[in-house]
């Protein structure tokens, strides 16, 4: 799937909640997102980027040059995502954009969250993640809600 560039308004727009994940449509575009992240050699993707505005995006986490201790991971289908809370430490660090190539900034981010998410199979999960993890996680939360990192930079 193309990958939407900033200043396309879409980008803007804020993603609606996913009524059932079952649907064959979400199944699809949890598919068409895996394949797409992957292609695009990123470590996340939200479904706005994609034009479509649902409430899902992939945590797909994989040691980088700009974070070599990040931890390799699944790439996570994440549903109707939801930070339950944060910890009161925030951390910058540099993240980049697919929809945004060539530009990278520091953000700052959470260090820790408390998250909640429904699995491709409808299971709901609740978990702390930290470090580059939740960064992602926010970062992907964002474009759910038409924010991008440049909106952030300090
Ligand atoms: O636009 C996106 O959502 C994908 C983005 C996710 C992201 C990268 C870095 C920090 C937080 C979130 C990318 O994957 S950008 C390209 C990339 O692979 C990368 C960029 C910087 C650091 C590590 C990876
Ligand atoms: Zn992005």
């Amino acid at each position: 799937m193309e990958i939407i560039q900033l200043g396309n308004p879409i980008l803007r727009d804020k993603a609606e909640f996913v009524a059932d994940v079952k649907d064959p449509r979400i199944q699809q575009l949890i598919d068409d997102l895996l394949i797409t992240v992957k292609q695009a050699n990123g470590v996340g993707i939200a479904a706005p980027q994609v034009g479509v505005s649902d409430r899902i995006f992939i945590v797909a986490s994989r040691p980088n040059p700009r974070y070599p201790h990040a931890p390799e991971m699944e790439p996570t289908p994440m549903i109707n995502p939801k930070i339950l809370a944060r910890s009161d430490e925030s951390e910058k660090g540099w993240e980049g954009c697919l929809s945004i190539p060539g530009i990278r900034g520091s953000v700052p981010r959470d260090r820790a969250i408390e998250v909640e998410y429904s699995d491709r199979y409808g299971k709901l999960h609740k978990q702390e993640l930290t470090d580059f993890v939740a960064r992602i996680f926010q970062h992907e939360l964002d474009h759910l809600d038409g924010i991008v990192f440049l909106d952030r930079l300090e």
